[in-house]
């Protein structure tokens, strides 16, 4: 029985439902007039003898025949006595049913129509305001009343027992009215007018079939306006959908942009994270403390190497003092003794012969003491010519000396280079067996050239004069294409060279002057000197040894792997 009641209980909520969206399912309303049964009154149940119920308002219109009513549906008779139709039962089971519908609360119809936040929301991004409050955005339409909804509204409105069967659709279901034609009102305007100049609105392109049989748009192109509406509908729509599609995508980079904000300032909150411009500055001033710290300690470095340096000048000056002062005090004590000897009579004079033999010897001692003294023993300078290496060594003197190497398959111009350099001579040379070496001077340094011979032969010795090599100059041969592979094979296992990790590399690319020689874009693109030097400190340099073109801008290149930069002309 309970079982029946609960069965009975659903029904009837799926029954309210019903009621609530169609009339069609309306069973609870009396099928004669449509209107609802009541529990009591005019509207209340009576339960015919054929089965059917009728509310006691439409029974009291049928016509009593033989005192019996027919029914309005099967046309069975159902006997009334004296009370009429006051006598005839009710149907205590729909009343029963219809007070417990009664109670039961009526699921809203916004619930129902939009079941959760994200309908509701497609409703309102409609923009359409309720009609009740214009605050509000609407999101169900009323098809009675004609008014547009809120959910709030909607209940406050709608919930009356005649309001709350107005149908009512979700506001994007709203059924679209057709617009009448601006010629004849009477008429749909049912087309839309496509000729160009029927475009403006002032002519108003939609219009009837009179006008687009026999008014202005005959003969004009047209389609259906609801064909046409829809078009413009999905272009807008594709449009929005790209919009917010790129609305998403920018406040994603707009919350990106934030989070590295954060990223970069850290949060203000006491106790969280630095952001990274704050380590950032902490790396700086690490750095720079530290090259500070160096720094001190190359300073203290260079001071000790410039007081040593004059310490070392002042002994060599006093020395040299002391011995010109005896020299001078001795000669001094000659001069005057044998200035008195001449002073005396000739027999003295002449039987001094011993010493002033004693005398000239002297003189020629103290001559070749003055001719002993190098020029700059005899002038010097009191200056002190500093250079600073890029290492912030201190050299002191007039020239700081490089060790370089140079290198190459035979015949490349190693050697008429290096007479270049030196004699600024072009000169017919002779294939280099062993090695030759000068000292080239340029600025502040002394390049200590080695320059090796190149034949296959001799190469497995190069090895020999790496040990302390500050610069390595290999020199191509740009005019001969063909040896280039071999030239890179050498090139690569110099590179492989330990003893030269921390050397200079300067790649001449020599012969210049020759027509069609290879240009120092081509060699480094065919040598992939990229790849090949990397990790190296090097440059390519074109060169020819003819005329010196290119020769000393590679010193100039090599002098600034040695000096400071910037500082090397402080003197
Ligand atoms: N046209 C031209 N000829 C050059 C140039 N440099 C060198 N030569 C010539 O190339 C030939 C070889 O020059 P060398 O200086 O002996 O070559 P190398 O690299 O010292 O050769 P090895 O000592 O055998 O390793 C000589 O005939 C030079 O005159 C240049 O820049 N232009
Ligand atoms: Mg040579």
């Amino acid at each position: 029985m309970a079982g029946d009641i609960h069965h009975l209980i659903d029904h009837s909520y799926t029954l309210s439902r019903s009621l609530k969206t169609s009339a069609k399912y309306n069973v609870l309303e009396c099928r004669v007039c449509e209107d609802v049964f009541a529990l009591q009154g005019d509207k209340v149940t009576r339960l015919l003898f054929c089965g059917h119920t009728v509310c006691h308002a439409c029974l009291l219109r049928l016509p009593l025949k033989d005192d019996s009513i027919n029914c309005p549906f099967d046309r069975q008779p159902t006997p009334v006595g004296t009370s009429g139709v006051w006598g005839l039962k009710k149907n205590f089971a729909l009343l029963e049913l219809l007070e417990r519908l009664q109670t039961i609360r009526p699921e809203p119809e916004t619930v129902s129509l939009l079941p959760n936040s994200d309908a509701l929301r497609k409703e309102r991004q409609l923009c359409i305001r309720c009609d009740e409050n214009e605050l509000h955005l609407a999101v169900l339409y009323c098809m009675v009343c004609g008014t547009h909804l809120c959910e709030v509204c909607e209940q406050a409105t709608h919930s009356t027992r005649t309001l709350a069967r107005h149908r009512r659709v979700p506001l994007s279901e709203k059924p679209r009215e057709r617009p009448r034609c601006p010629q004849h009102s009477a008429h749909p305007a049912e087309f839309v007018c496509l000729q160009q100049e029927c475009q403006s609105l002032s002519l108003k392109p939609v219009h009837c079939f009179i006008c687009k049989d026999y008014g202005r748009h005959k003969n004009h192109k047209h389609a259906l306006v609801e064909v046409e509406a829809e078009k413009k509908r999905s272009t807008v729509l594709s449009a929005v959908q790209h919009m917010r599609k790129l609305m998403e995508e920018m406040s994603e980079a707009v919350h990106r942009f934030e989070q590295v904000a954060i990223g970069l300032e850290g949060r203000q909150e006491p106790n969280s994270e630095p952001g990274t411009a704050q380590a950032a500055h902490a790396k700086v001033e690490a750095y720079f403390a530290q090259l500070r710290e160096t720094l001190l300690v190359q300073e203290a470095a260079a001071r000790n190497a410039v007081d040593t340096h004059v310490r070392e000048r002042l002994a060599a000056l006093r020395q040299l003092r002391e011995d010109l002062e005896m020299s001078l005090s001795q000669m001094a004590v000659m001069c005057y003794h044998s200035e008195s000897i001449i002073q005396q009579d000739d027999a003295r004079v002449l039987t001094a012969a011993q010493e002033i033999e004693n005398l000239l010897d002297c003189l020629k001692k103290y001559q070749q003491q003055m001719l002993d003294f190098s020029p700059e023993q005899l002038h010097p300078e009191p200056s002190i010519p500093i250079t600073f290496t890029k290492d912030n060594r201190v050299h002191i003197g007039p020239k700081i000396e490089m060790r370089v190497v140079v290198l190459g398959l035979d015949g490349a111009g190693k050697t008429s280079i290096l007479f270049k350099l030196k004699q600024n001579e072009f000169m017919a040379v002779i294939p280099t067996i062993g090695f030759n070496v000068e000292s080239v001077d340029y600025k502040s340094v002394r390049f200590n050239i080695w320059d090796i011979g190149g034949q296959p032969k001799l190469r497995p010795l190069w090895k020999h004069y790496y040990l302390n090599t500050q610069a390595v100059v290999f020199v191509i041969d740009s005019s001969d294409k063909e040896r280039l592979p071999e030239a890179l094979s050498e090139l690569s296992k110099l590179m492989s060279e330990k003893e030269l990790k921390d050397a200079a590399l300067l790649i001449l690319a020599n012969k210049q002057d020759i027509a069609g020689a290879e240009s120092i874009e081509s060699i480094t693109q065919q040598l992939a000197l990229y790849k090949l030097c990397c990790g190296h400190s090097w440059n390519i340099q074109a060169s020819d040894a003819l005329s010196g073109d290119g020769l000393h801008d590679g010193l100039e290149w090599l002098s600034r792997q040695l000096l400071a930069s910037g500082l090397s002309d402080i003197n």
